[in-house]
């Protein structure tokens, strides 16, 4: 394996590190484009550069495609068949065939209005809110919070909206509110996923035998605490999952992903689980990650007011102002379009990927990259990297764009963003996440003039789960008199 900042010798470090922007950046500097980080002795391949990924995670990806076995989260805590998990090869590809059938070029757009609806809702929520944002707080239950540190726009409309059309689009359910039980269900498990897949943070994960210790035994709360999650995992997929097939009996079940792949489970001899555990993975890998971008779009917004002003000013160039845009006007918006683009780069929502592992031995430059080793892509590095992306730390959309104003056609390695990750693991709801993320942003350029209250800094969450700004402030006022009612009469309220 290659070397790499390991600081005790064999034992590499202690824990991994929260903090990623200095480091992650300076190991491309130090190592080049792979390294090995070792904790407490396992070694992690780290792919540094797009190049290596590219090669790697994408040409290789039969042999680097695989996930870590984890025995906290997938056998105590029962996620081994998750899509994002799983690690049977049969049972991923016929994951991804149906994520394609549902979600794929050809499909995603049937969800546009229903984003669209929903994203305008949260603009008008965010527009009717900032002189009461203690009330607009408190509305929400403080449970469903993911990270108590963080407030407002934490709880806040995006979240809520994405919630919302992940339970619309998937099982037909109207929620009523960001504390439906439901959603405060999926929220609760998606929260304790960062911890029951950090590495290094159970020592079942290390000593993988303890798990056959009887729960009574001292020192084996993870047992219990497998318990408890596992039965809440199953309660997440499981009920609305019944309340579909019930509502399909009666005769009253909504059009949704659900139906679909019942009624496609005929031919594709799938059983329930796999429909119940897509359902599952789109809420998980789906709702925090597109509310946390939407987030990052607000604080972009707020450092960048000439790049919203511009975007503004493409909206009513080619919109107007009498309707919102929706999802089909995305062609004729290519400076908002890169915009988006520019979110996504500029502060990767998981900025070190989700882990893979070698599921064959690879001779990579020299080095013997054995089978089993666990492999993350430094995704913030490689967005960092000023050979594809000059002045990599700024926010600029124009660098996705031509000198005519168009979208560049040939955009650094490949078409889709390197944060939705690589080769057969690469996100399957990318398409969804994009459209999440547009119908979010144009709803509040189109209408909102946001800016950065006085003496007002932006900090980062830096961590295991998404990166999102830490207790947003935002100042907020609607672009002309009537942007309020036209938002309001576009979704017929
Ligand atoms: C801004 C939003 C999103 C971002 C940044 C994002 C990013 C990612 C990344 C980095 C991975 C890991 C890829 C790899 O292992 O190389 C991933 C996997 C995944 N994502 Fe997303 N994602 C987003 C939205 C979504 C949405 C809307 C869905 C809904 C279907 C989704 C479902 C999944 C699933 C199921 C996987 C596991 C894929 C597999 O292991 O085969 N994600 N995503």
């Amino acid at each position: 394996l290659p070397p790499g900042p390991n600081a005790i010798p064999l034992l590499g470090n202690l824990v991994t590190p929260d903090s990623f922007r200095v480091p992650s950046k300076r190991y491309v500097d130090e190592y080049g484009d792979i390294m090995t980080f070792r904790v407490m002795g396992v070694p992690i391949l780290v792919v540094n550069t797009r190049e290596a990924a590219t090669e790697l995670l994408e040409k290789r990806t039969a042999s680097t495609g695989g996930r870590m076995h984890q025995v906290m989260c997938d056998e105590l805590c029962g996620l081994a068949s998750e899509p994002l998990r799983t690690n049977d090869l049969s049972l991923h590809r016929q994951y991804r065939r149906l994520f394609n059938f549902v979600l794929g070029p050809r499909t995603a757009s049937a969800a546009w209005p229903l984003q669209v609806r929903e994203t305008r809702r949260a603009a008008l929520e965010i527009l009717e809110s900032p002189s009461q944002q203690k009330e607009h707080l408190r509305r929400y239950d403080s449970s469903a919070c993911f990270n108590p540190g963080c407030h407002l726009l934490r709880l806040d409309c995006f979240a809520r909206a994405i919630a919302a059309i992940v339970f619309e689009l998937v099982y037909g359910l109207k929620i009523k509110s960001y504390s439906d039980p439901m959603v405060r269900l999926a929220n609760l498990g998606i929260q304790r996923l960062a911890t029951i897949l950090k590495p290094g943070s159970w020592i079942v994960d290390i000593i993988p035998q303890l798990r056959y210790l009887p729960d009574w035994f001292p020192g084996v709360g993870f047992l219990r605490i497998g318990k408890e999650y596992n039965a809440d995992y199953f309660a997440t997929r499981t009920l609305p999952y019944e309340q579909v097939k019930r509502e399909l009996a009666e005769g009253t079940a909504k059009p949704c992903l659900t139906v679909t792949l019942i009624e496609e489970k005929e031919k594709e001899k799938c059983g329930e689980d796999v429909t119940k555990w897509i359902g599952f993975a789109v809420y998980f890998g789906g709702a925090d990650t597109s509310a946390a971008a939407l987030q990052t779009f607000l604080a972009a917004m707020l450092l960048y007011p000439s790049v919203q002003a511009k975007a503004q000013a493409e909206l009513d160039s080619i919109i107007g102002r009498e309707h919102p845009p929706t999802l089909e006007d995305r062609e004729r918006l290519p400076y908002c379009t890169a915009l988006v683009s520019e979110v996504l780069r500029w502060q990767p929502v998981i900025p070190m990927g989700v882990p893979h592992c070698m599921l064959k031995d690879e001779i990579y430059n020299g080095y013997l990259l054995p089978k089993g080793t666990p492999i993350v892509a430094n995704i913030w590095a490689m967005t960092r990297d000023e050979r594809d992306f000059p002045n990599a730390d700024e926010f600029q959309p124009e660098r996705w764009l031509a000198e005519d104003g168009k979208l560049k056609e040939d955009v650094p390695g490949r078409s889709i963003s390197l944060a939705f990750g690589f080769g057969r693991r690469i996100c399957p709801g990318y398409l969804l996440a994009e459209a999440n993320i547009f119908a979010g942003a144009v709803a509040i350029l189109w209408s909102t003039v946001l800016s950065k209250p006085e003496g007002v800094e932006i900090e980062w969450v830096e961590g295991f789960g998404p990166v999102r700004p830490k207790d947003l402030k935002v100042e907020v006022r609607q672009r002309w008199d009537g942007a309020v009612e036209a938002l309001r009469a576009s979704i017929g309220e």
